[in-house]
């Protein structure tokens, strides 16, 4: 095993939850995605760098995740758009990385005894017994995440996705929507897509008041992804509660989570989660299968929702539930990410339903 990225890792260590992704590629996506914060992502694919790195794939301004796990970290970058190596990314953003890991067995025994709080330290005089006991010393569930990577104040957001990688443009017509976009770990893809079909967005921070937002009158209110636990945060919980039905919503992720519980679901942590790019969704309502990005540990018990509230989407893997509506009350919600970074475009045509959604509580 050897280490990458910070190189004074000397005294360092870091807890996290362990969990694999299996993207092919999309690795500074997911390194900026700040829904990963609290984890250690292993990558499956074995051979990870290779691309370096670009400014314009960030997904948020930081890496808020504790590490990065590869099998080989690639010795050259070949790339037009690369400015730097995957290594030297790290370490000037301080994230510790380690390559030369059998991932395939780590992940197979994640995917036996579910996903694990694992420890990487660079303190060799720490047996394998300090590192078991520190490893019992935290846990994901129960703590709130979001805290540490939403904004702090509002902000607007205006930049499109670039004309060069546009696409789906025939669905739009122009007509503008105000969308408040509260930031539980916002990723920019989100915020891009929906600029690109047209919305005029207001980041707001996890904590914005929901009587903020109505007095700010807007078209349409988007609750993000973000990180752990969503039980861990019930004021978020309490803000899309006070906004349901005044509004329509479309949540993301812990977006969709937030909303299964307001609207009085439970979540429960899953076995090892979603993570990747290759995630067979059907659309219960069409039969229309996608293939989705996925990136979370949670999910909802469509069992414990009230009646009106329709599963719309299910995971094909495992049944899990993917997505949520509520018609009369103008809710929408997806547990994956149509807005891909990295992963398959297939869903992006949700943001046009987001749209539509704003569209009829117009008439
Ligand atoms: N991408 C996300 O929003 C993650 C959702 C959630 N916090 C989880 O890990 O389940």
């Amino acid at each position: 095993m050897a280490p990458f990225g910070e190189p004074s890792h000397l005294g360092r260590k870091e807890l996290k939850l362990v969990v694999f992704n299996t993207s092919l590629t999309g690795y500074q996506e997911i390194l900026t995605d700040p829904s990963y914060a609290g984890q250690f992502v292993l990558m499956t694919c074995p051979h990870i760098g290779n691309t370096g790195v670009n400014f314009g794939d960030e997904e948020s301004s930081q890496c808020f995740l504790g590490g990065l796990v590869i099998r080989s970290l690639s010795i050259g970058t070949s790339n037009w758009r690369c400015v730097e190596s995957l290594g030297d990314y790290l370490t000037k953003r301080n994230i510790m990385g380690i390559y030369d890991v059998d991932t395939r067995a780590i992940t197979r025994r994640l995917r036996q005894d579910g996903s694990l709080i694992g420890v990487l330290s660079t303190e060799e005089s720490r047996t394998d017994g300090d590192l078991l006991q520190m490893s019992r010393s935290w846990d994901i569930v129960g703590v709130d995440l979001i805290g540490d990577v939403s904004c702090t104040s509002p902000y607007e957001w205006v930049d499109k996705t670039e004309s060069d990688w546009d696409f789906n443009t025939n669905k739009r017509d122009g007509k503008t929507f105000n969308v408040i976009a509260y930031d539980f770990g916002i990723k920019h893809n989100i915020l891009r897509r929906l600029a690109s079909h047209g919305c005029k967005i207001t980041v707001v921070p996890a904590t914005w008041p929901a009587s903020e937002t109505l007095i700010m009158k807007p078209d349409g209110v988007l609750f993000s992804n973000g990180p752990g636990d969503p039980s861990a945060v019930p004021y978020a919980v309490q803000t899309v509660k006070e906004l349901l039905g005044k509004v329509p919503v479309f949540g993301i992720c812990m977006g969709h989570q937030l909303l299964g519980q307001a609207l009085g679901g439970k979540t429960f942590k899953m076995k090892f989660g979603h993570h990747g790019g290759n995630h067979p969704v059907r659309d219960i309502r069409s039969g229309r299968v996608d293939i989705s990005a996925q990136n979370h540990n949670y999910a909802v018990d469509p069992a414990t929702l009230p009646e009106g509230v329709e599963v719309t989407h299910i995971n094909l893997n495992d049944g899990t539930c993917a997505g949520l509506a509520f018609p009369s009350m103008k809710i929408m919600s997806l547990q994956y990410h149509p807005e891909a970074s990295p992963g398959p475009h297939d869903s992006d045509l949700v943001f046009t339903e987001f749209i539509e959604l704003m569209k009829q509580s117009e008439l």
